[in-house]
């Protein structure tokens, strides 16, 4: 018979350890946002910043716990009766909060930060739990750097915090240096060793230092963990911490063998994750799990195949069901014909026999020299194999001024291919490109709406190109397109009007 589903809380630290990545640091107003987007994604505990630390902090924390009356707040101090009672003061008004407290418990962080013997810091432990206790029934105690602790220390601190009144026992790997059977075995000798052991629940915090913060937090469910303390996109110190949306999917599609699931809300997954990486200005790298632009794209034209006849054979998890819009194939030197004739048919556009045959060795000689074949490339080619326009729009010139002034003028040409016409626009904006899109909308037939534009360098030096990706709206639907072009503004021209034509002559 199956083992019974556990539920792990999800203890979000996007705002606090999230935020102590280089760089990351938000203004409170974007705290207040992030956090009420935490909440709406369903996270159980929200640690929203380090109230002691600045005047700034202690406001985020204040308003999210005034505000956010639905999810449980944490508020973080070190052993320090002054950080304690600036996390109780700031936590005042949440509807349940707790107090998260975290000292030192390794030999290398006793000699060499605290330099504190260990009796002194246990008793700074007990003293700093006891004096916690008094304001909230929750005290979540943090081992801080257990992984590198002797297993007899670590039972020592965790039996003393236990007696005092700490109701949750994090037990992190604060500087990633674990392995999963290691982590995992902590957490049993723990649990089975120290007095009172089985009466507090336990909490695994890891860092991503070795690239194993999402296995380590497994190993530590396995052994007995109920919460994972987890951030966003997995931001935080150096490499970052558990990723969250890494550990939800990892639970949700290998529910079979772990038995375990969160209270998340997938869908909103891809929503939040960039809009932390907007607000934090860390870009998602393209491969990272879940999240990252190629986790449900695919290139190469056997796994193409594959998935046209059956998702399945080359997808885990459904990108719809995280809220990704799917685009599952790029074109490029790695595509066969069946991923052609798709994308086509895409466009109403169906060549056979010979006419198909053309269209396939000029796609691959245009794809050995560039990266990736864009929708609009490849309407361009078909365009030619048939001696006929396949576009609606195509953009002949695009030309921006610009200069010290505030203000960017652009004028742009475009040809409507179906009767040869061709009209200049022109627009004045803030920056080049938002002057080239809007001069191109007016243009462009009024039912598509501009969406979104992600510009990427391609490459690196003097020839450098620019990649764009655009999404524009059309009743209710999202169609993108991309381009390449050396020049940046060129790049975002095109992809509208590609994205433009992919809305228009979709069916
Ligand atoms: C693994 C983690 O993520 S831990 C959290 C790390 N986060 C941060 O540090 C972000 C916010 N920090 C800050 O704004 C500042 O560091 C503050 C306000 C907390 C402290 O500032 P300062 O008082 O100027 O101290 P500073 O940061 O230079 O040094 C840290 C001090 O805290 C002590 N300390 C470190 N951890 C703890 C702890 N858990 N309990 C008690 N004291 C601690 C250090 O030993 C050092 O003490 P010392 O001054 O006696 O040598
Ligand atoms: C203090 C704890 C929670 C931490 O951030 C760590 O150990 O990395």
């Amino acid at each position: 018979m199956n083992e019974a589903m556990r539920t792990i809380r999800i203890f979000d630290t996007t705002l606090r350890d999230g935020e102590q990545a280089p760089g990351a640091s938000l203004q409170p107003e974007q705290k207040i946002v992030l956090a009420s987007k935490l909440a709406e994604l369903g996270v159980d505990v929200m640690e929203p910043g380090f109230p002691v630390s600045s005047p700034g902090e202690f406001a985020a924390v204040q308003a999210i716990s005034r505000e956010l009356q639905q999810v449980e707040i944490c508020g973080f101090a070190r052993a320090v009766k002054g950080d304690i009672d600036a996390a109780v003061k700031a936590t005042q008004d949440a509807a349940r909060r707790r107090i998260h407290l975290f000292l030192s418990s390794s030999d290398i962080h006793l000699r060499h930060q605290l330099r504190m013997s260990r009796p002194e810091v246990v008793a700074r432990a007990r003293e700093m739990t006891a004096y916690a206790k008094q304001f909230s029934d929750v005290v979540e105690f943090t081992a801080m750097d257990a992984s590198r602790t002797g297993i007899d220390d670590l039972i020592e601190m965790v039996e003393a915090v236990i007696e005092e009144g700490a109701t949750i026992i994090n037990l992190p790997d604060t500087v990633g240096y674990a392995l999963p059977n290691e982590y995992g075995e902590m957490f049993r000798r723990v649990r089975e060793g120290a007095r009172g052991g089985n009466t507090v629940e336990y909490s695994a915090h890891c860092h991503n230092d070795l690239g194993l913060a999402v296995a380590n937090s497994l190993a530590a469910i396995q052994n007995g963990a109920s919460q994972i303390e987890v951030t966003v996109n997995g931001v935080g110190e150096r490499t970052g911490n558990c990723a969250l949306e890494e550990l939800v999917m990892a639970l949700s599609t290998r529910g079979d063998m772990l038995r375990a699931e969160t209270g998340i809300t997938a869908e909103k997954l891809y929503e939040v994750s960039r809009l932390v990486s907007g607000a934090m200005h860390f870009p998602i790298a393209y491969n990272k799990p879940v999240v990252g632009r190629n986790a449900f794209q695919h290139e190469s034209g056997i796994h193409q195949d594959g998935l046209l006849k059956d998702r399945s054979t080359y997808e885990i998890m459904d990108p719809e069901k995280l809220g990704i819009p799917r685009s599952m194939i790029v074109l490029g030197k790695h595509s066969g014909r069946h991923a052609l004739k798709d994308r086509l048919a895409r466009y109403g556009v169906e060549l056979v026999g010979d006419e198909m045959e053309t269209l396939y060795n000029t796609f691959k000689e245009t794809a050995d020299r560039q990266k990736v074949v864009s929708d609009d490339q490849l309407l361009q080619m078909v365009s030619s194999t048939l001696g006929k326009p396949a576009q609606v729009y195509e953009l002949i010139e695009a030309q921006v001024i610009s200069g010290t002034g505030s203000s960017r003028v652009a004028a742009v040409t475009l040809r409507h291919l179906n009767d040869q016409t061709e009209a200049t626009y022109s627009s004045v904006a803030d920056g080049p490109v938002q002057a080239v899109i809007s001069a191109i909308s007016q243009g462009i037939s009024s039912d598509i709406t501009f969406g979104d534009l992600e510009l990427h360098s391609l490459s690196s030096g003097e020839d450098a190109h620019a990649e764009a990706a655009v999404t524009v709206e059309k009743a209710g639907k999202i169609f993108r397109g991309t381009a390449v072009h050396q020049d940046i503004v060129m790049a975002a021209g095109l992809g509208y009007v590609a994205a433009c034509n992919s809305a228009l002559m979709s069916v």
